[in-house]
């Protein structure tokens, strides 16, 4: 089992990462002072939990817990007020009260409806991440939980830090490959900002995290946990530094709002959206490798580059307005400056990211 920690004072939280660790469940909790006198709400989805429901149950049960289960549609279609609502309800009918933990049980969808309603439930109960894909390595690190609405993505949420992050890698071995490409753009992301070893890393080893190859598997999602939990610990509720973690996601957000929640997996989203930063990186006067090797490192994970040409430019660019980066009248974007670097940049004029938005629909 390999052990990294989010330093945020009294606050600070392990991240677990290991083959079978669902097994051990009742154990961390226990250690991380999760009372097994209140009941356990696991939140799952529809593809998850006839797969590890049962397993992670019956672990906790045998460690004392007491659980109960709800099970929410699989898709990004669940992280939705209505949702939250359902998850509430049976939390009521459970009897969890204030000393009760949430535990999300499934991929970032899960993580952020499950982490939002144990952010909000008798305002604020305990919560613990059991990340079940490969992006799930940045999602339930960091706290951020939310729900989207229909006009912007993320929309209404809260910061919101797990007890525990419990990565089992073993459930990994069901993730359907569209979704294990999707979750390598969130690790190329991390390289991308941080750590220019890490990129090379992952030029070279990205058949081995293709195939789910164990070894390579784990080292990718630590050193992607690494580069989240240092930046984090650094500026948790964004104030600064931490937008860094939202290289591709302006453009990224915008079209999976404009897409409707459906047709592009985030993870496909950010990766058209890394494109459109790495473009902007070009016209900002950046050395150009910055764009070939993320262009190359993107489809080396099989991961798309071009933007459906359907979608319509003025309504990504309206999209685009309803970032939580845009303040007092600016917009911010984050933009590469070198492989392992960027730079927060907040004087981009809206024409140039237009330009670059119709670019992506011409994109090879
Ligand atoms: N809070 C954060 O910091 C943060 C960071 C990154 C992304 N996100 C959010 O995370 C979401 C994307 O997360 P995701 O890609 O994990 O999506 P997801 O939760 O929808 O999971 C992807 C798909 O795989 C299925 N699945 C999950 N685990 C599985 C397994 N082990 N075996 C078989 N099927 C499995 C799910 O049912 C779903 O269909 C987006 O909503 C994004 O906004 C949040
Ligand atoms: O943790 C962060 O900070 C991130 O930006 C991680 C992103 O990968 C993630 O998609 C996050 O949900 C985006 O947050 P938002 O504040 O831009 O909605
Ligand atoms: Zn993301």
């Amino acid at each position: 089992m390999k052990q990294l920690t989010v330093e945020l004072g009294e606050r600070s939280y392990p991240i677990y990462i290991g083959d079978g660790l669902l097994a051990q469940a009742a154990e961390l909790f226990a250690q991380r002072g999760i009372s097994a006198k209140s009941p356990l709400l696991i939140v799952t989805d529809t593809a998850v939990g006839p797969h590890y429901l049962e397993p992670l149950a019956a672990a906790l049960r045998a460690g004392g817990y007491t659980v109960a289960a709800h099970t929410v549609e699989s898709g990004e279609k669940s992280k939705s007020l209505a949702v939250l609502q359902d998850i509430v309800a049976t939390a009521l009918e459970a009897g969890l009260d204030r000393k009760s933990a949430i535990v999300a049980l499934g991929g970032g969808v899960v993580g952020d409806v499950a982490g939002f309603a144990a952010a909000s439930y008798m305002r604020g109960v305990k919560f613990v991440q059991v990340p079940t894909t490969i992006l799930a390595h940045d999602s339930a690190v960091g706290g951020k939980v939310a729900v989207n609405h229909p006009l912007a993505k993320n929309i209404i949420g809260a910061f919101h830090q797990p007890e525990l992050v419990l990565y089992d890698t073993a459930t990994l071995r069901t993730l359907p490959p569209r979704e294990v490409r999707a979750g390598l753009a969130e690790m190329v992301k991390h390289g991308l900002i941080w750590d220019a070893s890490f990129v090379a890393w992952l030029d070279e080893n990205a058949q081995r995290l293709l195939a789910l190859e164990p070894e390579a598997l784990q080292y990718g999602l630590f050193e992607g946990c690494k580069v989240k939990a240092h930046v984090v610990s650094a500026d948790e509720r964004e104030d600064d530094l931490r937008a860094i973690l939202n290289l591709g996601h302006t453009i990224g957000h915008a079209l999976e709002a404009v897409a409707g929640y459906g047709e592009l997996l985030h993870g496909e989203a950010i990766s058209i959206g890394m494109i459109g930063a790495a473009k902007l990186a070009l016209r900002l006067g950046c050395d150009p490798e910055i764009y070939t090797v993320t262009k190359r490192l993107l489809q080396h994970f099989e991961l798309p580059t071009r933007m459906p040409p359907h979608l319509d430019t003025d309504a990504i660019m309206t999209a685009m307005s309803h970032d939580k980066k845009f303040k007092e009248g600016r917009m911010v974007y984050i933009v590469p400056t070198a492989i392992g670097r960027v730079e927060i940049n907040k004087s981009v004029q809206a024409e140039l990211v237009r330009d670059i938005v119709n670019e992506l629909k011409e994109e090879a």
